[in-house]
């Protein structure tokens, strides 16, 4: 964005520093488009005023609450009213109707409390100090008042507190709209509880966060005409599901696999599990143990709340022996077999695993070790057995894993929304969107794209909501609103999600040709985008590919996309779980579409196509 005004000498502003983000300081000379700057640090700098910004000196050092005040809502003049602020332990900040919350990474009780609510309640926006109860507050009024339902989108990077802030919301929500219960659960109890379900199955430690959640969530609250919660769903999103058979250092598993491994003794003996150190899936990272987590007493809190939501102890057992018996499965090693690029298990310790796994599944063992080592093929109403070859085979074992996996996690969500229970009269609702933030890593696989095209979509929302709005209320007060600049981002999105012809149409078009793989995606992104602005081909990569995101410039490792993106059982998966003798097990694998029409062909369906946002936000939260 480029600086506004002209700067003369003795100019006040801030320039970009490569250290300390921004410097303020004086103009001393100014030569064209180049200004020679004496920092308050003592340097002297050359700047083109392409980065220089001018600065406000009336603005109080200790900042201001609400940043639509500032006399420049520029890059410098945010940062530093936020700096200011956190110095002083004012985490939250508003712009306008938007929150910004700094991550305190402390434990701030006192914020949160029941005295702080009730001081919430009803007060006027912008009466008190910033804080989510203010927001959800104001949602709840407005829905009250005007009877439309409301949405709260709350935003970030990983690890920069959406998930607290989320329950602080739901907290304040659960507050005002809780009701009491004369026996049994109340609504708003049974969704705080969900929770810590949630957590244990679908966060995990990351670099960023010891507790980040690996999946996005819309939770959607029901009022009855009295604003009491009358019910509650939670919709969840794309759960990382490459997790669970491949981490790396210093991350873990999702949390629930070690505590398991910690469980009382009994447990562990009935899932025949020993210490978490001992399974592949887990230790392929160093990282077992958490600084400040218990995973024992972690075993006993996510039980307690399983029982909340109203799982039982009988479901509580099958979940459980899934979970042992994908561990078991991760251990299973393969060698080559007797045959021309056949598989068998690789020794005495590998058949020890996969029978163990079949025995937490409940299902054949002998059936178990082909679907790993055997495809059947059908080609004109002919099937033919084709071996695989250890490499296959441990692929086959990971697909698997994984989808056994993710089965699971839906079935908890699933779980959770029918005993939670839904109002369908109702006509008040406040849904709390919490979604991954944008990412950019080392290595950006296909979790990254999806969460980067959501975040798209949210900033064209944003766009939308935010700066095409406040310019036509600018446009009918006759305000000069040019200095308001902002990223139309509709040709990114066409990008990735035009159908025909987009990156994900493109996607699903090579996961359905046979035999074809990551180079030949590639391929087709690099002829068919080679003109377009917000994509590029890396220097010398044979297979990766970089989008101009709105947010940065992001490259993409093609490797996994097509494995990734598929979001199917493979008929021999389907068939040997569907058969379990555990009615939980069997219930996972329901006999798809195709195979009761007595089809062997598996119908494609992807992650890609099936990732939107649809959620219509109503105000913004964002967190740093
Ligand atoms: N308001 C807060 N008060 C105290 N600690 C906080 C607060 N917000 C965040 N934290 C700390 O930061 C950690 C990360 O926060 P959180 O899990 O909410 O991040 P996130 O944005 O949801 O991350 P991810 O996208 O990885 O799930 C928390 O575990 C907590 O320790």
């Amino acid at each position: 964005m480029a600086s506004m005004g002209r700067f003369t000498v003795g100019s006040h502003v801030w320039v970009e520093d490569a250290d300390v983000a921004w410097i303020d300081g004086l103009v001393e000379e100014v030569h064209g488009d180049e200004l020679i700057i004496n920092c308050t640090s003592g340097k002297k700098v050359t700047a083109n005023v392409s980065s220089v910004y001018p600065k406000d000196v009336e603005v109080k050092r200790s900042g201001v609450e609400d940043m639509t005040r500032l006399a420049y809502l520029h890059e410098p003049g945010v940062l530093r009213n936020l700096k200011s602020r956190y110095g002083m332990n004012e985490i939250y900040t508003y712009t306008g109707n938007i929150l910004i919350a700094v991550n305190p990474f402390q434990r701030l009780p006192h914020l949160y409390n029941d005295h702080m609510m009730e001081m919430y309640k009803g007060a006027e926006f912008g009466e008190l100090s910033p804080h989510p109860f203010a927001m959800a507050d104001r949602a709840y009024r407005l829905m009250m008042n005007y009877g439309i339902s409301q949405a709260i989108l709350v935003s970030g990077e990983s690890g920069a507190g959406k998930t607290e802030s989320t329950k602080m919301l739901m907290q304040y929500l659960a507050f005002m709209g809780g009701k009491v219960e004369s026996g049994g659960r109340s609504v708003q109890q049974q969704v705080l509880e969900s929770n810590p379900v949630l957590e244990a199955f679908g966060n995990a430690k990351t670099v960023r966060n010891n507790n980040s959640s690996r999946f996005g969530k819309f939770v959607e609250l029901q009022f009855d005409q009295n604003g009491k919660i009358s019910g509650a769903a939670i919709r969840t999103y794309l759960l990382e599901r490459s997790r669970v058979c491949q981490i790396s250092d210093p991350e873990r598993n999702y949390h629930c696999f070690y505590m398991l491994c910690a469980a009382p003794p009994e447990d562990r003996e009935r899932y025949k599990l020993g210490d978490a150190s001992l399974f592949h899936y887990l230790n392929q990272s160093n990282c077992i143990k958490l600084d400040g987590m218990d995973d024992s007493s972690e075993y006993i809190a996510t039980r307690r709340a399983m029982d909340i939501v109203g799982i039982s102890s009988d479901e509580q057992d099958a979940i459980f022996r899934v979970v042992a018996a994908i561990l078991h499965l991760g251990n299973v090693e393969f060698s080559e077999g007797s045959e021309a690029d056949s598989s068998v298990p690789k020794d005495d310790k590998s058949q020890f695993h996969l029978r163990t796994a079949a025995e937490l599944f409940m299902c054949d063992e002998k059936s178990l070790e082909e679907s790993l080592c055997k495809r059947v093929m059908v080609t004109r109403g002919e099937s033919i057995v084709r071996n695989l070859d250890s490499r296959a085979a441990a692929l086959s074992r990971d697909a698997l894993a994984r989808i056994v996996y993710s089965r699971l996690f839906d079935w908890l969500v699933n779980k959770i929304n029918t005993t939670i229970g839904q109002d369908p009269t109702s006509k008040l609702l406040i849904g709390v969107l919490d979604i991954y933030g944008f990412e950019s890593f080392k290595t950006n696989s296909f979790e990254q794209f999806c969460i980067n095209l959501t975040n798209e979509k949210l900033q064209q929302h944003f766009n939308q909501h935010v700066f095409k709005m406040e310019q036509e209320e600018y446009t009918k007060e006759e305000i000069d609103w040019s200095y308001i600049q902002f990223v139309d981002n509709q040709d990114i999105l066409d990008l990735i999600e035009k159908k025909p012809g987009g990156i994900i149409a493109l996607l699903d078009e090579t996961c359905m040709l046979r035999n074809s793989n990551h180079e030949i995606f590639a391929e087709k992104l690099y002829q068919k985008f080679k003109d377009n602005p917000h994509f590029s081909r890396p220097k010398f990569s044979r297979s990766d590919f970089t989008i101009h995101h709105y947010a940065g410039n992001v490259t993409y490792q093609t490797d996994l996309f097509l494995d990734k993106n598929i979001d199917y059982a493979v008929n021999e998966h389907q068939d040997l779980l569907h058969a379990s003798t555990c009615p939980f097990v069997s219930s996972l694998f329901p006999p798809s579409e195709e195979s009761t029409k007595s089809s062997k062909s598996t119908k494609f369906t992807s992650i890609g196509s099936s990732f939107k946002v649809k959620n219509h936000c109503s105000f913004y939260f964002r967190l740093y």
